[in-house]
């Protein structure tokens, strides 16, 4: 059985950057933004069209322009959410689907709304990747195209940090640099080393050693 292991961390915490460490060790990782990047160029468009007149530009979903027609909106974010989410729900399946086929013991979930959405339901357990909130902030508004009034509409539909470490088993600190978090992603490899996955019935947070 695959173990499936849920990383997740709010807006420039080092979600990426962290499931690429377990990349390295060869572990399967489905990434549900670059899930959604691509639907946005496939499945989507007609959808997202739809509920969204005017964000398709050369047959394909123009982030800038949605993200103009729902950020600060929360009712317009729920309904791409709505629209979203189950298509991003329908590729992470059939991943866990390859994953259990080939037999893979472990396989990592990056989710930027896990915990928002109750996505550890289906996780054996959940790594949140995690910086101080000035280190986050100075990632995050060093990207071009972020605003301060976007970044203050993507952190009001994330929980707070905090919370999400506290429903943490594991943890990833970003802010020491790469040497540093690949030494965390080694040590929960070992933590993890042949603990049978329970098909998403999650362990006891006190069964799991917390690596801060
Ligand atoms: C709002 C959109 C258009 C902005 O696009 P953009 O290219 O600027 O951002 P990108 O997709 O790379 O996301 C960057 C980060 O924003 C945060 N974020 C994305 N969507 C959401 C959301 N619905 N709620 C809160 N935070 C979000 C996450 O931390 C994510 O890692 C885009 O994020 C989007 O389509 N969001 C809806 C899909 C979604 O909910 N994705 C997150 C999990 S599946
Ligand atoms: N362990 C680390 N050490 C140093 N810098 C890091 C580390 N992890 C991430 N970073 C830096 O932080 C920034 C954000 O990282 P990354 O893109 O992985 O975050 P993310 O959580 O996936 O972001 P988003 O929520 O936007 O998808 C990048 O500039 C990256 O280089």
């Amino acid at each position: 059985m695959t173990f499936i292991l849920g990383l997740t961390g709010s807006i420039g915490m080092g979600k990426s950057t962290t499931s690429g460490l377990f990349r390295e060790h060869g572990i399967p990782v489905h990434d549900a933004d670059a899930s959604v990047h691509a639907l946005y160029r496939g499945r989507a468009v007609a959808p997202i069209g739809a509920a969204f007149p005017g964000v398709i530009r050369d047959g394909a979903v123009d982030r800038q322009a949605l993200s103009a027609a729902v950020l600060g909106r929360p009712d317009a974010l729920r309904r791409l959410e709505a629209v979203i989410h189950p298509l991003v729900r329908e590729t992470e399946l059939a991943f866990l689907h390859r994953c259990r086929e080939t037999g893979a013991g472990l396989a990592v979930l990056d989710v930027p709304l896990l915990l928002e959405t109750r996505g550890e339901s289906r996780c054996d357990a959940v790594l949140v990747v995690s910086a101080p909130a000035d280190v986050q902030r100075q990632r995050v508004l060093a990207r071009p195209e972020m605003t301060e009034d976007k970044f203050a509409a993507i952190m009001a539909r994330q929980m707070p940090d905090e919370q999400k470490r506290a429903c943490a088993h594991f943890i990833v600190d970003t802010a020491r640099g790469v040497l540093a978090a690949r030494r965390q992603v080694g040590s929960i490899l070992s933590a993890l080393a042949g603990r049978p996955g329970r098909g998403g019935q999650s362990v006891n947070r006190n069964e799991a050693e917390t690596h801060a």
